[in-house]
């Protein structure tokens, strides 16, 4: 319940809303329950008096008051029943909106080599399966059980005034064990598998998205149908394991249902003595073991929900996990940077996680307007020493100061989104002049200016509706866009052909006059003009 904790913290922030929908579903209960122990009382009192006038004796009975009752309850439980769907649903999505707003500030401050540790897919599962675990907690399990704990609470104490202390007390004794089986009983019993489940099927999940993903390589590798296979088997196996647990809870189910139906039996049996004592009257009699009946309603959706709880326990901890990862504030220190530095690298030392370092005790000046060019060869450290710079990638000692920058990483990030918005990322303030002046010096003005909608053409997913040369110039082009003082670049030139990217590095050294650059490649050649170059080895 430790990991359950944050969240639950989270969701009781809204007290009024909860109670409110507490009371919603209360009422809808209460109704159906008061429904059919009316109408039992009601059809046993008028047979009664049926019978009693089928014999000659003189009887008389009330239709309107028990009447107006049952036409009460059939309407407060409709009524009551709409409303509360439509609020407890509103309460859902906004608990949803909560939740998703705390994990993302959390997230957020976590350090983006941290966030790159989980692949797309994994994220996926957090963001969608995970957290839609956690934003029903209260609606599935809290407040039914909280409830049904109170009719439970309502029935003894009437079983008290109606019938007498000792069925009150067995009342009690049996409807607490039902709710019990139906509860904890069914957490306890599946919380392993449960928990198995959730990590089995978010395995399963990524599998069939790296399937979707890399369908090009399977096919070339003859592997589709063998691949496919496999995650049939997978899924077969969640499935069996998945009976398995349905299985559990319906047997909890049917025995608190059992428990609550004996309950009824006993209440009858009891009643029919005192019955025939003349302590109760027969319509009271029947009250009683109906209204029990009714409990069914309130205990039926309980112990599915218990045997998920199980499976929101483990992504509450999944979650947990991620967003107590190390602080990161995304900002480097600018203080102690003597005039006319951009940037000082002192005592840097740098690793991956669980990897051994790749720099240590790293000191770099870089002076303001300087081009400075660092060359190494693949696996070199290139890409670590730019994303340890920028501050993207925590020291593991030592320290990074600089002026504002722009960085274009070794990846190509563009969104889905419009060329025109994908560009002013970078400089908001652009005006459409600028935007094709950048997109003429990375060459790719004439490209789009031949698209029927210019600036404004769709890039499509990740920048699919272009080539890789071509969406590499576009997040180049958004980097020299950026007013930023220092520009780093990390290999701008992937995938874009050697005549192109002469005429662009030609182009770039204008452009970058009176800028800080540090830029990085393989060799000096993918490099534009540099006053002074670093050769990386190990
Ligand atoms: N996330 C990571 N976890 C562990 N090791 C990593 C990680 N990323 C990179 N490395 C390792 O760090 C070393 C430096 O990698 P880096 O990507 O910085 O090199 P690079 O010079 O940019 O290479 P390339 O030119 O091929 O992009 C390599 O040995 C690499 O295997």
């Amino acid at each position: 319940m430790r990991e359950l904790a944050p969240w639950l913290r989270l969701i009781f922030q809204r007290p009024v809303r909860l109670t409110v929908g507490g009371g919603l579903i209360l009422i809808t209960l209460a109704s159906g329950i008061g429904l059919l122990a009316l109408s039992g009382w009601f059809i046993t009192e008028t047979a009664l008096v049926g019978l009693a006038l089928a014999t000659g004796a003189q009887a008389t009975i009330n239709l309107y008051t028990p009447g107006g009752g049952i036409r009460f309850f059939a309407l407060s439980r409709t009524i009551g029943r709409y409303v509360e769907r439509v609020y407890n649903h509103n309460t859902v999505l906004r608990l949803l909106t909560d939740i998703r707003v705390y994990l993302f500030r959390r997230l957020a401050t976590t350090t983006p080599v941290h966030r790159s540790g989980l692949s797309g897919a994994q994220w996926l599962s957090r963001l969608t399966r995970d957290v839609d675990t956690l934003d029903t907690l209260y609606l599935r399990l809290i407040a039914p059980t909280a409830l049904a704990a109170l009719v439970v609470l309502l029935m003894v104490v009437l079983a008290g005034v109606w019938f007498n202390g000792t069925v009150a007390l067995w009342l009690a004794v049996f409807l607490s064990s039902a709710l019990l089986l139906a509860t904890l009983a069914v957490f306890l019993r599946t919380r392993r598998i449960s928990s198995r489940q959730s990590e089995r099927e978010e395995r399963l999940r990524i599998a069939v998205i790296e399937h979707l993903e890399g369908f090009a390589e399977l096919t070339a590798a003859g592997r589709t149908g063998k691949h496919a296979a496999w995650l049939m088997r997978q899924a077969q196996q969640l499935s069996s394991e998945q009976a398995k647990a349905d299985r559990r809870v319906g047997w909890h189910l049917a025995s608190s249902h059992l428990l609550i139906n004996l309950a009824a039996v006993f209440t009858l049996w009891v009643g029919f003595s005192l019955f025939e004592a003349g302590l109760i009257s027969g319509p009271v009699l029947v009250l009683l073991p109906i209204a029990l009946l009714g409990l069914a309603e309130v205990y039926a959706a309980l112990p599915e929900a218990f045997g998920k709880l199980g499976a929101t326990e483990s992504s509450a901890k999944r979650l947990n996990r991620e967003s107590d990862a190390p602080k990161w504030d995304g900002t480097a220190a600018e203080t102690d940077l003597p005039a006319g530095t951009a940037l000082i690298a002192s005592d840097l030392s740098i690793r991956h996680i669980d990897s051994a370092p790749i720099f240590m005790h790293f000191n770099l000046t870089v002076s303001e307007g300087e081009h400075l060019g660092v060359v190494g060869h693949s696996g070199s450290g290139k890409s670590s020493l730019a994303n340890a710079l920028s501050g993207l990638m925590p020291a593991y000692h030592g320290s990074v100061s600089h002026v504002p920058l722009a960085y274009l990483t070794q990846t190509t990030v563009l969104f889905e989104d419009t060329l025109r918005a994908n560009l002013l990322l970078a400089h908001p303030q652009a005006s459409d002049a600028e935007l094709w002046q950048i997109l003429e010096l990375v060459e790719m003005a004439e490209r789009f200016g031949s698209e029927a909608d210019k600036l404004d053409t769709w890039l499509g997913s990740a920048g699919s509706r272009l080539s890789g040369g071509e969406a590499r110039r576009v997040a180049l082009a958004r980097v020299l866009l950026s007013p930023a003082p220092l520009i780093i670049l990390d290999e701008p030139f992937t995938g874009v052909d050697a005549a192109t990217r002469k005429r662009i590095c030609q182009r770039l050294e204008q452009w970058l006059e009176g800028k800080t650059v540090i830029a990085l490649a393989h060799g000096a050649d993918a490099l534009p003009g540099t006053d002074r170059m670093i050769h990386l080895t190990y």
